[in-house]
């Protein structure tokens, strides 16, 4: 059996589970407080642990896989393998200033005291750019920092900038960006690693699928070549005959970030009674 470390209760966790979900294992809500558990279709115990012991956990091998922020796992710097991106959790970490502070770049960072629960990323960001700064480490309300004199600037997580906004900081240098990431130990043996290829296998398909859609299309026969073009699916499109005469039904997959492009050039062709549908996995 593979053990996956997840994240117990926080901005991980319900995505995690819906994406483990998605994969087709399931967990049950085992009741409150429960901090393991095991899937009844797939032989994986789920470890429920807070989320910066997640890569200490998984570099000693007391679990095999973890899912958890590339912020965490750069700042713990334990031996573990970064094996796939799973999309969620975006965000980015920054160092942000008082809004009045003249601010014109890293140089002005010298002699100040920074506060942040990140420090070893900051501390090897300062010493890569030259800065020498005091580094305050606190667990949580970083953005307050400031404003009650701990610190005179912040290093923290920024995703829509409000909570930045709301305690009065500016961004002014983004150090790193960060998902949410499948991490695995190193050495792992044959039987294991053949677990873990399959549950990347699963992620793989529920990821790519999130890309793409399914589109249907009513096209005239002489246009069949040209839409063909416009729309190359995954080894080509499905034509079907419609009951009308001289229409056909095309069938395909397009990439989500390209519909609204695609779609003006569809409809000069005179395709009609367009359907585009969510694909729930994707397998090429
Ligand atoms: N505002 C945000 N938008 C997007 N992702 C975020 C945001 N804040 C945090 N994250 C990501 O989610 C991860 C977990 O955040 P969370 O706030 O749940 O952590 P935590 O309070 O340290 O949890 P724990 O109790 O497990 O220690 C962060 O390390 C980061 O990768
Ligand atoms: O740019 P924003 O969209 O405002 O997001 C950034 C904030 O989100 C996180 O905190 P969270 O809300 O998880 O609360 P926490 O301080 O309890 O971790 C992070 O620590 C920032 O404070
Ligand atoms: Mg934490």
């Amino acid at each position: 059996m593979l053990t996956l470390a997840v994240q117990k209760s926080g901005r991980l966790s319900e995505k995690t589970l819906r994406l483990l979900e998605e994969c087709g294992i399931q967990i049950g809500n085992g009741g409150k407080g429960k901090l393991k558990a095991v899937s009844s279709t797939f032989p994986l115990e789920i470890l429920y642990l807070r989320d910066d012991d997640i890569p200490e956990c998984v570099a000693d091998g007391i679990a095999h896989v973890g899912i958890v922020g590339a912020n965490v796992v750069f700042e713990k710097d334990r031996e573990v393998e970064i094996v796939e991106g799973l999309g969620f959790a975006r965000c980015r970490m920054s160092i942000a200033v008082p809004k009045e502070m003249d601010y014109k770049g890293l140089a002005d960072l010298n002699g100040l005291k920074i506060a942040t629960s990140f420090p070893r990323i900051l501390s090897k960001y300062l010493q890569e750019n030259h800065v020498q700064a005091e580094i305050h480490e606190i667990n949580g309300s970083v953005e307050i920092a400031p404003s009650i004199g701990l610190a005179d600037v912040i290093f923290d997580i920024v995703s829509t900038g409000s909570t930045l906004l709301s305690n009065s900081l500016k961004e002014v240098e983004t150090v790193l960006h960060s998902e949410a990431v499948l991490i695995a130990h190193p050495g792992m043996d044959a039987e294991k690693r053949a677990l873990l290829e399959q549950l990347i296998f699963r992620i793989k398909a529920v990821l790519k699928a999130k890309d793409y859609k399914y589109i249907l299309l009513n096209v005239p026969n002489e246009k069949i070549e040209t839409i063909c073009q416009i729309l190359p699916g995954m080894k080509s499109p499905t034509v079907m005959p419609l009951a009308k005469e001289g229409w056909s039904s095309l069938h395909s997959v397009i990439r989500e970030k390209e519909f609204w492009e695609i779609i003006e050039r569809l409809k000069q062709n005179g395709a009609q009674g367009i359907l585009v549908i969510p694909i729930e996995k994707m397998i090429v």
